[in-house]
């Protein structure tokens, strides 16, 4: 056999954008079967980071593995002011209430504050909607941590592996309340929409 090629000491470019871009996102089908299956539109629409920080949606990728001690997580967390945490696990056997919390994770909604969620195991989709109001489906993955920005409309549901344990980050005393849409009228709707326009 060779040696190991001269390709493996090559260290790709913008390592480190690298790490940010491995999400995967793309356009919703608008079947409305299980939400657990994948729904790609077909042809495929991928969805870009870029795209997504548009829609004041964030993205970084982390080593869950270390989440109790991180200093890449510290250093996020101290710049967003992210000081509240706990953690939730989404599975039939641990979650209080499964079906209606599932049930009221996948309505359409907003929040007055920033949902941010690490995935520290399993895997799940968020869906946010572009500035066309199509639906954008984002597979969250063990080591993503994501920001849906306040007054952005969302939903969240399992994927085909029925699991996800996940860190809630939060700015000061957590209110989960959910704001179902329409929602048109409240403040942080227009700042939202406002944000879009100058974003885009
Ligand atoms: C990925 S965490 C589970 C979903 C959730 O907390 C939410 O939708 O608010
Ligand atoms: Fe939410």
């Amino acid at each position: 056999m060779a040696a190991s090629g001269p390709a493996l000491l090559v260290v790709p470019p913008g390592a480190d954008c690298a790490r940010h871009a491995m999400v995967q996102a793309w356009y919703r089908d608008e079947a409305d079967d299980d939400p657990r299956r994948p729904h790609r539109a077909q042809p495929s629409r991928p969805v870009s980071l870029e795209q997504l920080r548009r829609l004041g949606v964030l993205h970084w990728k982390l080593d869950p593995d270390k989440y109790e001690n991180d200093p890449e997580l510290e250093k996020i967390r101290k710049e967003r002011n992210y000081n509240w945490m706990d953690i939730i696990t989404v599975s039939r056997e641990e979650l209080p209430d499964y079906e209606e919390k599932l049930k009221s994770f996948y309505e359409e909604h907003l929040h007055l504050d920033e949902e941010v969620r690490y995935v520290l195991e399993g895997s799940g989709y968020f869906e946010v909607r572009d500035d066309k109001d199509r639906w954008i489906r984002i597979l969250v993955e063990k080591g993503d941590l994501i920001t849906l920005p306040a007054g952005s409309y969302h939903r969240f549901t399992l994927d085909e592996q029925n699991y996800i344990k996940a860190m809630r980050l939060f700015t000061g005393q957590p209110t989960w309340e959910a704001h179902f849409r329409p929602a048109e009228n409240l403040e942080i709707r227009k700042q939202y929409l406002e944000f879009l326009v100058q974003s885009a």
